[in-house]
């Protein structure tokens, strides 16, 4: 009997990254299997955080196919990261992380969202405002629900320079964590300017600019 190939996570063929009118890049064509790490690289302005959107559901896809674990529409609900934090500063710490896993259909426990501050760096700040934080570490607490989010909920990570603000010891924990997650079965997109060394893809959009 044949084995039968599993299905990739995400796969793309002939996309036109596109915002409103204007194509920015085509012929997009990329496949994301559970394990992989693809480093989206371009110069600035070429379309790297509109193919993020797209993908992710929040800009349409006009040309082109995108099927996620074999499907047109959206099977699975992709975790997307995106320069907006989604932080709101009237909120404290604790109830910022717990909106944004709640989004996923994540209740916390009070142990969960302690393990994940800590995890980020952000023990002792559970009932902090938000707004009293540094630029560094209000993108932790939206980078500290990738402790708590498992390939089962949701198993595509469309991160958008995630490594933003961050310093060098959270970007190196941070870089373990995405490879645990590509090792239990999940499959990353993420854009950076600086190097990601747990990448085994690069996908360059700079070669498909119209
Ligand atoms: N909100 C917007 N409305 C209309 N056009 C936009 C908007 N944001 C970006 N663009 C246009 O879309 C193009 C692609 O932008 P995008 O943010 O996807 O690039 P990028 O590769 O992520 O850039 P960077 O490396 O600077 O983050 C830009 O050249 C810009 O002209």
């Amino acid at each position: 009997m044949p084995v039968s190939m599993p299905v990739p996570v995400l796969s793309c063929h002939e996309l036109t990254v596109q915002r409103g009118e204007i194509p920015l890049c085509e012929g997009v064509a990329l496949e994301l299997s559970a394990g992989d790490i693809c480093h989206l690289i371009g110069a600035n302005g070429t379309g790297k955080t509109t193919l993020l959107m797209q993908l992710a559901g929040l800009l349409p896809v006009l040309t082109g196919e995108v099927h996620y674990q074999g499907s047109k529409t959206l099977p699975i609900q992709p975790l997307y990261v995106s320069h907006q934090l989604g932080i709101h500063p009237s909120l404290t710490v604790a109830q910022n992380l717990t909106f944004l896993l709640n989004l996923y259909g994540i209740t916390p426990s009070r142990d969960e969202i302690d393990a994940a501050l800590n995890w980020v760096g952000l023990q002792g700040f559970e009932t902090i405002s938000s707004s009293h934080l540094s630029a560094g570490q209000t993108r932790r607490i939206t980078l500290a629900r990738l402790y708590l989010l498992t390939p089962k909920v949701t198993p595509l990570w469309l991160l958008d320079e995630p490594f933003t603000a961050l310093d060098v010891d959270m970007v190196a924990r941070m870089e373990v964590r995405l490879r645990e997650f590509a090792d239990m079965g999940g499959a990353i997109l993420m854009t950076s300017h600086q190097p990601v060394a747990v990448a085994n893809q690069v996908l360059d959009l700079s070669g498909y600019m119209v």
